[in-house]
């Protein structure tokens, strides 16, 4: 077993009992509860209440973990993207919100449905068919950035922009100040990531409309069950704290985590996305791509001695890092 991220708060049954009576009041009681694994941030447990409900408590980091600058206020941020869309794209499936818990001793919790349905990830391990959970991924993701921010990039005090390329150029930063602050070495100079942000600004600036974007659909925030014509279908987008608004392009980076979506045409979600919202793979679209899988690879690095891990007890993730990175700096190079 992994060691738990210094970000997850060691939590127990009496911690979840006592975070359901500050939720709900004195009724409906906890029944059970145990550990929901998967994520790697935060703290999140199943319950069941007495009066029959199933709910997942999600505890953020306590307020004295050190984050990166993006992550300032997830748990309320999660709050809102999750309201948010049961709102504005009501047929795409996320948790209910029960209740945002804020205590100024404690910290923060959040309280949601829980879905039914495995993450694709847990899934994939009985090597199950999930081609239609996945384009049913890629039409929701089409439905998702229908919604429309008011600017670029996060909410709140954190990286944002009138512009695309402002927000953009705003987020790096903010990534590579976090790298300063925790010692990471990263495989470029920072000065050659910023002018290489800067040089591509006019392939970033197509991008006109703050497309609402979840960010951080990999398999493991991806919930999908049987149907009952057996075939899995998707029953949940879960995990919307990273949510920023954007190009929706930045949205197809994760859900093929490793490889490129430009070459993956012909896969599940991105032939979802594309009959429900076509669009041109030209030159300026590739290279934006290849910006986004660089800020994400960025940020994956980055996070690493936040979450405990080094080099050292990671060297697979490093090194895979490193080698992606690098193709990705390679590529915008010419
Ligand atoms: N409402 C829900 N219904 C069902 N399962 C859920 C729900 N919320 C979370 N899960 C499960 O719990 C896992 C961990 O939750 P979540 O991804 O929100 O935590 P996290 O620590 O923020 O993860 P990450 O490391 O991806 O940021 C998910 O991968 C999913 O399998």
């Amino acid at each position: 077993m992994t060691a738990p991220s210094p970000t997850q708060r060691p939590v127990t049954p009496n911690d979840v009992a006592r975070l359901v009576r500050a939720s709900f009041g004195p009724t409906p009681g906890l029944a059970d509860c145990g550990p929901l694994g998967g994520g790697g941030f935060a703290t999140v447990w199943w319950a069941r209440l007495d009066d029959g409900r199933r709910v997942v408590l999600k505890v953020a980091p306590s307020q004295d973990a050190r984050l990166l600058r993006y992550e300032r206020g997830l748990c309320a941020a999660e709050d809102h993207y999750f309201r948010l869309v049961a709102t504005r794209a009501p047929r795409v499936p996320v948790p209910p919100v029960l209740h945002h818990g804020v205590d100024p001793a404690y910290g923060e919790w959040l309280v949601t449905g829980l879905l039914p349905g495995r993450s694709l990830a847990d899934l994939a391990a009985d090597g199950a068919d999930d081609g239609a959970a996945r384009h049913d991924l890629g039409v929701a993701l089409a439905a998702l950035h229908e919604v429309t921010g008011d600017r670029f990039g996060y909410e709140g005090d954190r990286a944002s922009g009138s512009t695309w390329p402002e927000a953009f150029a705003a987020m790096v930063d903010e990534l590579l100040a976090d790298a300063t602050d925790w010692a990471v070495r990263l495989p470029v100079p920072p000065d050659r990531l910023r002018a290489l942000v800067r040089r591509h600004e006019a392939a970033l600036d197509v991008v006109r409309r703050p497309a609402l974007l979840h960010f951080d659909l990999w398999d493991g925030n991806v919930l999908a069950a049987p149907a009952p014509d057996g075939r899995l279908r998707l029953t949940g987008l879960v995990d919307g704290e990273r949510y920023l608004y954007g190009d929706p392009l930045m949205d197809l980076v994760s859900p093929v985590l490793g490889r490129r979506a430009e070459d993956e045409t012909d896969h599940p979600t991105l032939r979802g996305y594309r009959e429900a919202a076509p669009f041109d793979l030209d030159a300026a679209a590739r290279r934006r791509l290849s910006l986004y899988r660089l800020h994400l690879y960025l940020l994956m690095t980055v996070e690493m001695p936040s979450r405990g891990m080094t080099p050292q007890t990671h060297p697979q993730r490093h090194t895979w890092l490193a080698t992606v990175l690098d193709a990705e700096l390679t590529a915008l190079a010419g």
